[in-house]
């Protein structure tokens, strides 16, 4: 806990489950949440059509509203939980791009160069959730949400995705890391679910007493 409040960021795939957590969170605890922000891109729809020419600028717009973000939550006076946070954007999506060749070795350097300036002057989340599924899990989740962007992500893509973050979180070394795994974990829809998972969080950041106390019929 910093200054006291809590900033806890949710981490994972796609539809794995994160803003559904944040918005349990924000429920439980009142704590002010902040979801992705993928509305009004300005270079999604050039992105999928030319990802090699236009991967570099959606990154950067990325960076951009997640960096603004970041700021804000600096300027909340009450804990927050957050749906993604920059590390993601440099060491699943943008480190993902360049392994695939989407994005060049030059590109990436200077993307680099500008993340890693950017991230001095962020303070680190008192607790990152990674939120693990596994791949038919996730298609499960995805194809029930249906949006129609995402109907053609390959699950390929999600493997990579799954991989990525393993290979990050190893070496991640800001803030504990919780891991949790949703594949038999419904916190969407059943209620002794979710109060498993907000007993585990409340327990793993000291809010143990306070949580059990909300449970009292
Ligand atoms: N633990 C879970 N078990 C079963 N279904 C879930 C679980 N968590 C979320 N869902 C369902 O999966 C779908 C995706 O959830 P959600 O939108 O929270 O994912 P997300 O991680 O925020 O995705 P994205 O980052 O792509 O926006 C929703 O339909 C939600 O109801």
């Amino acid at each position: 806990m910093r200054n006291g409040r809590y900033y806890v960021t949710v981490a994972g795939n796609i539809g794995v489950g994160k803003s559904t957590l944040v918005g349990i969170l924000a429920e439980e605890f009142n704590w002010q949440p902040y979801y992705e922000l993928v509305a009004d891109h300005p270079y999604l729809d050039d992105y999928y059509r030319d990802r090699e020419r236009w991967g570099f600028h959606s990154q950067i717009w990325f960076l951009t509203q997640r960096y603004q973000q970041h700021l804000e939550i600096a300027d909340t006076p009450i804990s927050v939980c957050q749906d993604r946070s920059i590390y993601e954007d440099y060491e699943v999506f943008v480190k993902g791009l360049l392994e695939q060749r989407i994005l060049s070795h030059r590109d990436f350097r200077t993307y680099r160069q500008l993340f890693l300036a950017l991230v001095q002057s962020i303070a680190p989340p008192t607790l990152l959730i990674h939120l693990y599924a596994s791949v038919p899990t996730l298609i499960r989740r995805i194809n029930e949400r249906d949006r129609p962007a995402e109907r053609a992500i390959p699950p390929a893509y999600l493997e990579h995705l799954n991989r990525r973050y393993d290979e990050w979180l190893r070496r991640f070394e800001l803030c504990p890391v919780l891991r949790i795994e949703t594949d038999d974990l419904d916190f969407a829809h059943d209620a002794a679910a979710r109060r498993e998972v907000v007993e585990l969080i409340a327990q793993t950041l000291g809010l143990r007493g306070m949580v059990q106390e909300r449970f009292v019929p």
